[in-house]
């Protein structure tokens, strides 16, 4: 079963006005993982696709989606996939890539049906592309480590790097996921934006009643949504996203726009957010 939900993007004059169920109706991703189901969010800010796949021991095939109106979903787009659950298999034409928890795997444009297998999570994000890049299965031993923040400031952190120009070609898509040390609680902490890119963030390994406190918004106009477990949050190129934890978590960072230059941010210090 596929189901879509189509988001429209939101002016920063429009954002301020909202009130806590607008905000979260616009900007938070929730109810994407659903046993036995394909579950998209069809977003207006570079056309990027964030949702779920839980096959749950049955297969499930995106094949395709009305809102792209092309025969396949990846006709026009590239794809990348993490397994955020048990071990579970991706197949594409005669390519089967069986993934463990935490493997990233990224499809090129033209890549066809995609059949999601086995115990997986499958967490899914798509953009537009303009030429097929090879597909290929990303390990954590294969991503590039970057180490950010200090136990001092509780945002000490690890950002591994998967589908990113030292690592691999892409279009637009750059995707990874952030690790923190224990104890340490901010990500993205000194803040940033990046007008040329989208971004959009996935928190899980939360317990149930774990909570992210996630910060968006203008650097002058901020506002927060609590996010829970595989739940994530859209960012405009406007807007800020880091976020505290009431307990430990990882977050998927994935972005397409312009520019594929991970470093490409307008860092903004936090005596200078309001
Ligand atoms: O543009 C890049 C993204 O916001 C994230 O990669 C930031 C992040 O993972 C972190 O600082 O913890
Ligand atoms: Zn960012």
């Amino acid at each position: 079963m596929l189901t879509v939900e189509t988001r429209h993007a939101v002016h920063q004059d429009h954002a301020k006005t909202m009130g806590t169920d607008e905000l979260r109706r616009h900007f938070l991703a929730d109810d994407m993982f659903r046993p036995g189901e394909i579950r998209l969010i069809y977003t207006h800010y570079d056309r990027f696709v964030m949702g779920a796949a839980v096959p749950a021991g049955q297969p499930l095939t995106l094949d395709k989606v009305e809102e792209t109106r092309t025969a396949t979903f990846l006709e026009r787009r590239e794809m990348g996939v993490v397994n955020i659950g048990e071990t579970g298999s991706v197949s594409t034409g005669d390519n089967r890539y069986e993934m463990q928890r935490g493997d990233v795997l990224y499809l090129g444009m033209g890549s066809g049906p995609v059949t999601f297998d086995g115990a997986g999570r499958f967490y899914i994000v798509s953009c537009p592309a303009h030429r097929a890049c090879p597909s290929r299965l990303v390990r954590l031993s294969d991503s590039k480590q970057v180490k950010l923040g200090a136990i001092e400031t509780s945002n000490k952190r690890t950002i591994n790097q998967f589908i990113h120009p030292l690592v691999m070609e892409s279009c637009q898509l750059v995707l990874g996921y952030t690790t923190l040390e224990d104890g340490s609680v901010w990500n993205t902490m000194p803040a940033h934006v990046h007008d040329r890119r989208m971004e959009a963030y996935l928190y899980f390994n939360l317990p149930e009643n774990g909570r992210i406190v996630h910060l968006m918004g203008e650097p002058q106009e901020t506002r927060h949504l609590f996010i829970g477990n595989e739940e994530g949050a859209l960012s405009p190129p406007w807007s800020i996203h880091s976020g505290a934890g009431t307990c430990g978590y990882t977050f998927i960072w994935a972005m397409a726009g312009d520019n594929i230059d991970y470093t490409d941010m307008d860092f903004v210090q936090p005596n200078e957010l309001r």
